[in-house]
């Protein structure tokens, strides 16, 4: 036999082999879809129209994958969820569903996937009447591409433009990042009520101690609250302000992990954030909460990551910057302040509203000096439980509507944290009447409004 007949076999070989490969990977993912699939029709009682709607623009199944995940583990926590092809439904029958989860990518240059060009060309060219429906978006994407989520960007203007309302802001996938993935399943917790544990993607934790805890608001009305500080052990941390903390509970890796806003910078060593100890109605105290305000000792290590939340990050730092929150959220402000520390930078203005001024002025002598050294070039506070105050957050917003707009007008960018309940839709609301309904709706689509609320 010559050698050519030879190299022939082996190519042959060769071809065979990868075709195999990839009939097994396809195999196996249609096998996973089809686990999960059948997981959500064994939990949802079929076409039980009460079920959670949730919707899927898909167009190599990735979305459809998660949409049943979904679907299956908010099922799992004792709501029942239905899964249908957005390209199925019509704005009507998304009103009459009153709440809709969305699971969307983008293919192409930034288009819709083609199971919902009828529906983008049917409807989505002009507003619909979607009052009184409320949604939250899973938007897929890779930021390789110019038009990054562009189809999961231009639904969630077309939804709020028709009336409907974000149960928390879009959450935008880049390449499958399991970090957005598990904030999804966490916002999903926040809003229905019930943690949706399924663990999809385990993260990978570092090891890390805890060095320092403090009592921020010792005599408060309010539950308390610590700020905790963290040193890694054996590695070396990055990170940016805005980013995200996700800390594993104690016990077998299926307890979970609960994400905290991280209050500090690299350049500090330390991860810092703000807990605040919940109680249970029986009394007793919070999983995490209780674990990290009460039972974990000083120098005690613990599995935690830090990690990036793109949609909670900075302008630069010559761009004013408007930073709004209550209680805890004053974590997820922090770090973006302190970045600006020893630069000359474009203002920042704080607006934070707590309970009491003598109990509740958390980091108060910090507050003061950073605005002292210039890093704060404004701060206003309202305390909603003292005498002769009794202000949320809002209205300082309401009160200081015109100084806000000349900010927004010398291009200031707004970060929001804090709760998700009461503060960020007074919020919001209030930044309409200053600023005008579509002004906040540019804002948030050009990424000069971001919000990190829980
Ligand atoms: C041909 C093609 C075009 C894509 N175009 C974009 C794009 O313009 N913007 C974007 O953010 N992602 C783009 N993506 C990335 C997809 O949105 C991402 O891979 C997503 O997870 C796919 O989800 P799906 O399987 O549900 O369609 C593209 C992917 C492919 C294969």
């Amino acid at each position: 036999m010559t050698a050519d007949p030879i190299r022939w076999l082996w190519a042959a070989a060769a071809v065979v082999l990868w075709m195999l490969i990839v009939a097994v990977v396809a195999w196996r993912r249609e096998q996973s879809r089809r686990s999960a699939r059948e997981q959500a029709a064994a939990l949802v009682p079929a076409g039980d129209a009460n079920a959670l709607l949730v919707a899927f623009a898909s167009q190599t199944g990735q979305a459809e994958e998660l949409a049943w995940m979904t679907a299956s583990s908010l099922s799992e926590a004792g709501v029942p969820a239905r899964v249908v092809p957005l390209g199925d439904l019509e704005p009507a029958q998304l009103r009459a569903a009153g709440r809709v989860l969305i699971i969307a990518s983008t293919t192409g240059e930034g288009d819709g996937p083609d199971a919902v060009s009828w529906f983008s060309r049917q409807y989505m060219t002009a507003p619909a009447d979607l009052a009184g429906l409320s949604f939250a978006l899973l938007a897929l994407g890779d930021r390789t591409y110019a038009d990054f989520c562009g189809f999961g960007r231009a639904l969630d203007s077309w939804l709020q433009r028709s009336g409907a309302t974000p149960l928390f802001d879009r959450v935008e996938v880049d390449n499958s990042d399991p970090g957005a993935i598990r904030h999804w399943q966490h916002q999903l917790g926040v809003v229905t009520g019930h943690a949706v544990q399924a663990d999809w993607t385990p993260p990978a934790f570092d090891r890390w101690r805890l060095v320092h805890r403090k009592h921020l608001n010792p005599g408060s009305p309010g539950g308390a609250a610590w700020l905790l500080a963290f040193e890694p052990v054996g590695h070396t941390p990055d990170w940016v302000a805005g980013d995200i903390a996700e800390i594993g509970l104690p016990g077998a890796p299926s307890s979970g992990s609960r994400e905290y806003s991280v209050a500090s910078l690299p350049s500090d060593g330390r991860v810092e954030f703000i807990v605040r100890l919940m109680t249970r109605p029986d009394g007793s105290p919070g999983l995490a909460s209780g674990w990290l305000t009460r039972d974990l000792a000083l120098g005690e290590p613990v599995d935690m990551r830090v990690r990036t939340n793109r949609s909670f990050h900075g302008p630069p730092p010559e761009t004013p910057l408007i930073l709004v929150g209550n209680g805890t959220g004053l974590a997820g402000l922090r770090a973006h302040w302190r970045a600006r520390a020893g630069a000359a930078h474009g203002g920042a203005w704080l607006m934070f509203g707590e309970r009491t001024s003598a109990h509740d002025a958390f980091l108060d002598a910090e507050l003061r000096t950073a605005l002292a050294s210039g890093e704060l070039t404004r701060l206003d506070r309202a305390f909603s439980r003292d005498p002769g105050d009794g202000r949320y957050v809002q209205k300082l917003i309401e009160q200081n509507a015109d100084e806000l707009a000349a900010w927004i007008d010398r291009g200031a960018v707004i970060l929001v944290c804090g709760s998700l309940e009461g503060m960020s839709a007074g919020v919001h609301a209030a930044l309409e009447a200053a600023l005008g309904a579509e002004r906040v709706l540019e804002l948030s689509e050009t990424g000069r409004y971001r919000r990190d609320v829980y």
